[in-house]
């Protein structure tokens, strides 16, 4: 059974099309990377996806068309990282880690004990112990963003949706947290689907990768027949070199010779 099966949809913001008839299916398991320029609609299709915004086409989550999802079991089944979540003002890191078990706690009700480890062990797993106390608009951006997905992991869904999952993280927190995901992926069987600028991070850790552009499917497949040069210069107008890594194909970026020395 698929994760997600979107088909044909279309997302129309502010009287603009912003996805115009686009096709995308995940297999439970599967990590897909969305890919595009600027304004290519992948933040969008991630949010209709996740329910949060309206769209018309079909979306069906492990075989359920998600508008007949009763809103607590979608939150069950598909937990998401926005780009800039909406913080609420003075909240430490452990109550608001905590909020990710909030489809698991019943109405006027209180988190269990279950729930308090399951915050935890998500703290611990990103190394964010030391936080739990701290507010969270006292925290670097990277660490901020550790805590977001720390949020979405208590969540204990089985979809999760990354928008930019690295964009303020150094080197060796990307990898942390791109390896931190890529385990619960191979232990729990969750899948992923990203948005990803860095082309070269996000070959190496998706099996698969749809190319957005202009709010339609410009290219999907393996992330050797999405990554090519051709593809690149056509829908990003970037000149890159395309080589062979270990886990996938990297990008490298090449300065115009026109403006090098
Ligand atoms: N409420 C809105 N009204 C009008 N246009 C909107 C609205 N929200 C988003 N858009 C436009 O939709 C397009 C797609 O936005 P989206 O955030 O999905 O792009 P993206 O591919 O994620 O871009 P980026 O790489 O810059 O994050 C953009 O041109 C954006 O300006």
């Amino acid at each position: 059974m698929s994760a997600v099966e979107a088909l044909d949809v279309r997302v129309t913001l502010g009287g603009a099309t912003i996805l115009d008839g686009v096709d995308l299916t995940v297999a439970a398991g599967e990590w897909v990377a969305v890919i595009g320029p600027n304004g290519a609609g992948k933040s969008t299709m991630l949010r209709a996806v996740g329910g949060l915004l309206p769209f018309m086409g079909s979306i069906s989550l492990f075989g359920t068309p998600a508008d007949r999802l009763p809103r607590r079991q979608r939150a069950r089944l598909v937990a998401t990282v926005a780009q800039a979540p909406v913080v609420p003002a003075g909240m430490a890191v452990f109550d608001y880690v905590l909020l990710g078990r909030t489809p698991y706690v019943p109405p006027l009700g209180r988190e269990s004990a279950a729930d308090l480890a399951a915050a935890g062990e998500v703290l611990d797993r990103l190394d964010l112990r030391r936080f739990a106390g701290r507010q969270l608009a006292t925290l670097s951006g990277g660490e901020r963003q550790r805590v977001f997905l720390a949020r979405a992991l208590a969540q204990g869904a089985p979809l999760l949706l990354l928008d930019e999952p690295t964009t303020a993280l150094d080197i060796g927190h990307q990898q942390e947290v791109l390896d931190l995901v890529d385990e619960l992926r191979r232990d729990r069987g969750l899948t992923v689907l990203a948005t990803m600028h860095d082309l070269s991070i996000a070959g190496e850790y998706a099996d698969r990768m749809v190319l957005l552009a202009s709010g339609r499917v410009a290219a999907s497949g393996a992330p050797r027949d999405v990554l090519t040069e051709e593809l690149l210069a056509a829908h990003y107008g970037a000149r890159v070199r395309v080589i062979d890594g270990d886990h996938g194909p990297l990008v490298v970026p090449v300065r115009s010779t026109a403006s090098g020395a």
